[in-house]
């Protein structure tokens, strides 16, 4: 089989503006990654705080809980605060994809016994979103988890425990479906404590305006 071209060129660190990044090659093809320090104590803190008063808000508002994700969870505007539009730049030039093709950042909040069962992060062909669809995720860990709570793509074999301010990258844009298959995944039930996540999105073409 050729190789595909991956959307990150592979580096052991990944300098931006200043910030070091180091990473660690989990698979090739397709490509996951782990990144260190992604953020920094304080910045996992900002997103903890500023998530969790608007998902007391979503809970209420939404007794139903899906079938496949028990978490809660929030979205940050585009551009909301300085904060993250520098959180957002980073992630960007990390990812490798212009902040115009990102989704807003997503947090999630896992109690004990929440999980997100095995999925695909990007659309079905039936779906309207297929049209641009999404091509790579960043999962970033914001707390420590005291048990439970990890990543897997259980077809690669990978499992990974969260580390506040780490993440696990993963791409899923190959010409060969199977490739983009391989990178099914799910977050683990929480069994103490409780997990926090930010993840982004991005996608193929631009969803955002004004860039
Ligand atoms: O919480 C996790 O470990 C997985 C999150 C996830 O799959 C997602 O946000 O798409
Ligand atoms: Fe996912």
């Amino acid at each position: 089989m050729t190789k595909e071209v991956s959307i990150l060129p592979i580096q052991s660190v990944y300098s931006i503006n200043n910030h070091m990044i180091t990473a660690t090659v989990l698979h090739e093809e397709p490509l996951v990654m782990k990144f260190d320090q992604v953020l920094n104590d304080e910045e996992c803190q900002m997103f903890i705080d500023s998530a969790a008063l608007r998902l007391t808000k979503s809970k209420l508002a939404n007794k139903e809980e899906s079938q496949i994700r028990t978490s809660s969870g929030m979205f940050f505007e585009e551009n909301e605060s300085p904060l993250i539009i520098e959180i957002e730049n980073r992630i960007s030039n990390l990812m490798h994809v212009p902040i115009s093709h990102a989704e807003g950042l997503q947090v999630l909040h896992y109690e004990p016994g929440q999980e997100f069962k095995e999925h695909y992060d990007f659309f079905g062909a039936s779906s309207p979103s297929s049209h641009n669809n999404r091509i790579s995720t960043l999962i970033i860990y914001l707390n420590e988890v005291e048990e439970g709570g990890e990543t897997t793509l259980p077809r690669l074999g990978i499992t990974m425990k969260p580390v506040k301010g780490s993440a696990i990258y993963f791409e899923y844009f190959y010409n060969n479906e199977e490739l983009n298959e391989l990178t099914l995944h799910s977050g683990k039930p929480v069994i103490r404590g409780e997990k926090w996540v930010a993840t982004q999105w991005m996608r193929k073409q631009r969803i955002r305006e004004g860039y």
